[in-house]
């Protein structure tokens, strides 16, 4: 468990010498209590004890620094930022306090780097974080419509997982105590030994540098410490047994010297930071919080939870938790992928006549069986575990048995390609239609127009290898082939050749609503209209115990008959009686409902929440603080609750009584589906798709224009 020690990190006043951590001990527990963390709870309770009653006792022995009072560090103007800066205690002086934001985002070793290097570097595009449905533009997941991203700060906020930057230089080997910033580090302590500082590079750095050695992958935050028994039983002076396995802590804290006051960091009476450095405003506010609420006591617990999404599912800098949605299949590497492809390519083992294209019945399982059998008898050996010739002398080193995990990733490879392929016709669609146009991108790859003899198709490729969760490939063809509905885009094929994945469906040839609603301004009943079919599907779907998940305009299909429909299952996800509630995040930001923002276990009722800003996006033509960056707009989804119209007198009462329905904060007095139908708004139209088509034909022609 990585913890944050948000809000109240540990106050190091290096006048007194003291760590006033009282409050903050406080403040941390508070944090594992209201995650129920009992144990760690007990634990950390515990390392705390020891920690500030070892640590303040070593420091207490040190008189070379003035008093001063706790919460008030003098400035020293003349601080000069490429000045290696140390303490005795390791503590970079910048990075005594951090807000509550700067503490979050460097909780992750991953993102233990340069604050001032990350805000340099524009992240990488080949490096930008593909994880499932949070990802923008032509990325994997919940993609948003290239020509919206209106967002300036849009690119620049998008921060790569990245490795740690080489720790700076360090004596080899030394055993040590780490303070740096919001984190204590131990490193094999031992008795005996000293703490020693490590340098820390001020320049751009700001508490947020790697405090770790290679050796060490893990996080090393204060938290860890809780884990580590051997802190646990330790009191203060005790007899430690010599030796390595001893791990004690018995060192001894050498006095600060040479200490500078870098930045006067206090907290006022209203509980906000004063004095925080420029770099760390900077920072906070080109993620688009502002100083002010940053600050805002009644509102950090949604920053923390809104900074740990952004950070976990955006940054993806967490390691993710286990997820009921993460299988076997996800285990696949790039690399295992490649092997079996290449396996099942169907000009190496299949002959062309072998498979014939059946349109009744996709699945030839008796091909099929010689197929899975060939992938699953092709697959990698597993490998034999190391061996290694151990000396009397050496340290004796055992050897992780890793053959789990190749056995693991052999099934599924077999689980995967198996259920692909009776999802799949083994032939190549691009024998089969001819005038590939393409017309769409999205996040799983681009989307094209084509025809055979008899009708015009769109068909989606797929990218299989880099798709970040092969289980939502498989239910999305599962899904759109099994659920038929006039308001649910009709399947027609799938196809899977030479390690392509494609899937053929009806050609909605208005395109996207996401398109009408920037260049065109809607009617009452035409809203009335789009919201009656869409809602349609969504019953029909949750009724089929399936969550969407990304539903808003740019998965609006519209053809010129009027039809409406909802496509894009990539991201949907099934509710089983016996589960009800989900709580991975998928879904895009702006759209997103406020229990999926504040991590909490969701329902079908996050569909509702969407199709509301649906009816914000047909009024005023984007959704709600689509300028904002995307970590603002989660602040402000989950801080603010039910947006509004920017456009005031863009929709009548009662649809806007049915839009702050669909809106409601709390999902649980938030409308079904199934009520939203008898709601007047839709009751009341009796129109039939021709009152759309005039959207459909002016979009045409100002797309035409462009
Ligand atoms: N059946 C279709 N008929 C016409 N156009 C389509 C069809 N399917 C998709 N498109 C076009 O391609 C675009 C991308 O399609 P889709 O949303 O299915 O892809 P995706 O990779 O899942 O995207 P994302 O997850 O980013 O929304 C759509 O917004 C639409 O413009």
């Amino acid at each position: 468990m990585t913890l944050c020690l948000y809000s109240k990190c540990i106050e190091m006043d290096t006048n007194q010498q003291t760590i006033n951590s009282k409050a903050k001990e406080e403040s941390i527990l508070d944090i594992l209590r209201s995650t129920n963390k009992q144990n760690e709870l007990d634990t950390t309770a515990n390392t705390l004890d020891t920690m500030k009653l070892e640590i303040s006792d070593t420091l207490s022995e040190s008189s070379s620094c003035e008093g001063s009072s706790t919460n008030s560090i003098p400035i020293d103007h003349s601080f000069n930022e490429d000045e290696v800066k140390e303490t005795e205690c390791g503590m970079n002086k910048e990075s005594v306090y951090q807000s509550p934001l700067a503490v979050l985002l460097s909780s992750s070793e991953s993102f233990n780097r340069s604050l001032g290097e990350c805000a340099n570097d524009l992240p990488d595009e080949q490096n930008l974080p593909k994880k499932s449905g949070l990802v923008y533009g032509d990325n994997h997941g919940g993609g948003i419509n290239p020509n919206r991203t209106n967002n300036k700060n849009f690119e620049s906020t998008f921060l790569p997982s990245r490795s740690a930057p080489k720790p700076p230089v360090e004596e080899k080997n030394k055993k040590k105590i780490l303070l740096s910033g919001n984190k204590l580090s131990l490193n094999k302590i031992e008795r005996g030994d000293s703490i020693h500082s490590v340098k820390t590079r001020s320049k751009k750095c700001y508490g947020l540098n790697p405090i770790d050695t290679k050796s060490d992958k893990k996080s090393r935050s204060i938290f860890n410490l809780a884990k580590r028994p051997f802190l646990k039983s330790k009191s203060v002076g005790s007899n430690m047994s010599s030796g390595s396995s001893s791990r004690s802590i018995s060192a001894s804290i050498s006095t600060p010297y040479d200490a500078k006051h870098i930045h006067h960091v206090g907290v006022s009476d209203s509980g906000a930071y004063t004095g925080l450095p420029a770099e760390w405003k900077n920072l906070l506010i080109s993620q688009g919080i502002t100083a002010q609420e940053q600050n805002e006591t009644e509102n950090k617990q949604t920053l923390q939870n809104v900074v740990e999404f952004y950070k976990s599912e955006i940054l993806n800098l967490n390691d993710k938790p286990a997820s009921k949605e993460r299988s076997i299949s996800n285990l696949l590497s790039d690399d295992d992928e490649t092997d079996v492809l290449s396996v099942i390519s169907p000009e190496t083992i299949l002959s062309k006549d072998s498979v014939k294209v059946d349109n009744s019945d996709l699945v030839d399982n008796t091909k099929n069986a010689d197929l899975i059998e060939k992938m699953s008898s092709e697959v990698p050996p597993i490998p034999k575990a190391p061996k290694i010739s151990l000396n009397d002398n050496a340290e004796t080193a055992k050897p992780r048995d890793i053959s789990r995990r190749a056995v693991n990733k052999s099934a599924a490879n077999k689980e995967f390609f198996n259920s692909l392929s009776k999802l799949c016709i083994l032939e190549d669609p691009k024998r089969l239609y001819k005038n590939f146009t393409e017309i769409g991108h999205g996040a799983s790859g681009a989307v094209f127009k084509a025809d055979d003899n008899t009708e015009t198709v769109a068909l989606k490729k797929i990218n299989i290898k880099s798709h970040p969760n092969k289980d939502l490939i498989l239910l999305e063809i599962e899904t759109m082939k099994k659920y038929t509905h006039d308001n649910v885009i009709e399947f027609k094929n799938a196809f899977f050749f030479t390690s392509e994945l494609w899937v053929s469906m009806e050609f909605m040839d208005g395109g996207n609503l996401a398109d009408v609603v920037m260049n065109c301004v809607l009617s009452n009943n035409q809203i009335g209209f789009i919201c009656k079919k869409v809602l349609g599907g969504i019953n029909f779907l949750h009724k089929n115990g399936i969550i969407h998940r990304d539903i808003k305009s740019d998965n609006i299909l519209i053809n010129e008959k009027g039809e409406v429909k909802i496509s894009d299952f990539g991201f949907c996800a099934l509710i089983r009686e016996d589960q009800g509630k989900r709580n991975t995040m998928v879904g895009t930001p702006y759209w997103m409902a406020p229990e999926v923002v504040n991590r909490q276990n969701y329902d079908q009722k996050i569909d509702i929440w969407s199709l509301g800003i649906m009816i914000i996006e047909m009024v005023d033509g984007e959704p709600p603080y689509m300028n904002e960056t995307p970590l603002r707009a989660l602040y402000l989804i989950a801080k603010n609750g039910t947006p509004d119209f920017q456009t005031k007198d863009g929709l009548c009462e009662v649809g806007k009584d049915f839009m702050y329905k669909c809106l409601t904060y709390d999902p649980q007095d938030r409308p079904s589906a199934d009520e939203l139908l008898t709601h007047r708004f839709i009751t009341d139209i009796n129109s039939d798709g021709s009152i759309i088509v005039p959207l459909v034909k002016l979009t045409k022609m100002k797309k035409d224009q462009e």
